[in-house]
């Protein structure tokens, strides 16, 4: 302590000795001469000044040009280098949209190469565009779901993904990855959860009779469960909300092609009536939501068509009521 105590002392005196008038005196600047226009012109034309200023609004220009452009390309609006096709009309109350794919033997997808991808990212001017929407896509990292997903990023909207990966893939999404407008949740939806979003789209599910069959009573739960999930979460937050159903829900239609006035002709006891069942059952409860809750609600439903074995396409019709 004492020396400590000393330290300090010694420390003021040498703060004593340092000289106070180190600073030069305080001495006005005289006003400056407004100079005249021909010593102006004069010292522009002095060691090329002229020259490096119009070099330097070229460089300026040519940078406000291409900036644009550049920017186009930058790390958040890269898109997969797999082009994708998706088109919708959102003017009328139906909208088709039709997805073509081929799929390899281990069930992986790649798309159509010859395809050019119609969801065109444009800069919108501030202001001028629709207010940006938060979305939540059930089931997102699926073949359906992540052109959906990459759809809605496309045209400027924020997207959650919700999926348990169960036949979905990371890879579906990745190359959305660093994007400020995507997040990817791993979150099995026959658990509650709650976000803030505008819209519900409400994917989630598997879907061919090797997945869906595996473990029926799962497959069941998450239509019935999952879809309830959801609903509460649109009727809690006020979202809208949008089922994909299957022309399963027909069963083995007797009539060809079915309309959505017809009930079908279904088995409720067999072996994939976890699936069509648990459809139909989704289908029931977004029908009470919206006349009970007065939820905005539409289905989408699916005709899968083989081709042949590697090759297959889908045509959804979309209804909104
Ligand atoms: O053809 C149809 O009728 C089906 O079309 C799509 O299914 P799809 O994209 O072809 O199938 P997947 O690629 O298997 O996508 C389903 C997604 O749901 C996810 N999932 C599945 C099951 C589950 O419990 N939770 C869950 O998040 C899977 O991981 C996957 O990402 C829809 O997602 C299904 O709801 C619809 O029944």
């Amino acid at each position: 302590m004492k020396q400590l105590h000393k330290q300090s002392s010694v420390n003021h005196r040498r703060d004593e000795e340092i000289p106070s008038n180190q600073t030069p005196p305080y001495s006005p600047k005289s006003l400056k001469q407004p100079r005249s226009l021909p010593r102006s012109i004069n010292y522009l034309f002095k060691e090329q000044r002229l020259l490096f200023i119009l070099v330097g609004i070229l460089i300026g220009s040519t940078f406000f040009i291409l900036q644009p452009t550049l920017s186009r390309l930058g790390p958040t609006e890269v898109r997969s280098s797999i082009p994708r096709s998706f088109s919708t009309d959102t003017n009328t109350t139906t909208t088709t949209a039709t997805i073509s794919h081929t799929q390899d033997a281990s069930g992986s997808y790649s798309a159509d190469s010859n395809k050019p991808f119609h969801g065109k990212v444009g800069r919108v001017p501030v202001g001028i565009g629709r207010r940006r929407m938060r979305i939540v896509v059930t089931g997102g990292a699926g073949f359906v779901g992540s052109h959906l997903v990459d759809k809605l990023i496309g045209r400027g909207d924020e997207v959650i993904v919700i999926d348990n990966f169960f036949t979905g893939r990371k890879e579906n999404v990745v190359h959305l990855f660093g994007n400020p407008r995507f997040e990817l949740i791993r979150h099995d939806v026959v658990e509650p959860i709650l976000l803030e979003v505008d819209q519900i789209y409400h994917l989630a599910c598997p879907a061919s009779p090797v997945h869906y069959k595996y473990n029926p009573v799962k497959t069941i739960k998450t239509n019935v469960m999952g879809t309830l999930n959801m609903l509460g979460l649109a009727k809690r937050v006020g979202a809208r909300f949008l089922l994909t159903s299957t022309s399963e829900v027909y069963g083995d239609p007797l009539q060809h092609p079915q309309k959505e006035t017809y009930w079908g002709n279904v088995n409720p006891i067999g072996e994939r009536s976890c699936y069509d069942e648990g459809k139909r059952t989704a289908e029931t409860l977004t029908m009470d939501y919206h006349r009970g809750a007065g939820i905005w609600y539409g289905w989408l439903l699916s005709y899968l068509g083989f081709l042949c074995c590697h090759f297959f396409s889908r045509i959804f019709k979309y209804k909104v009521t």
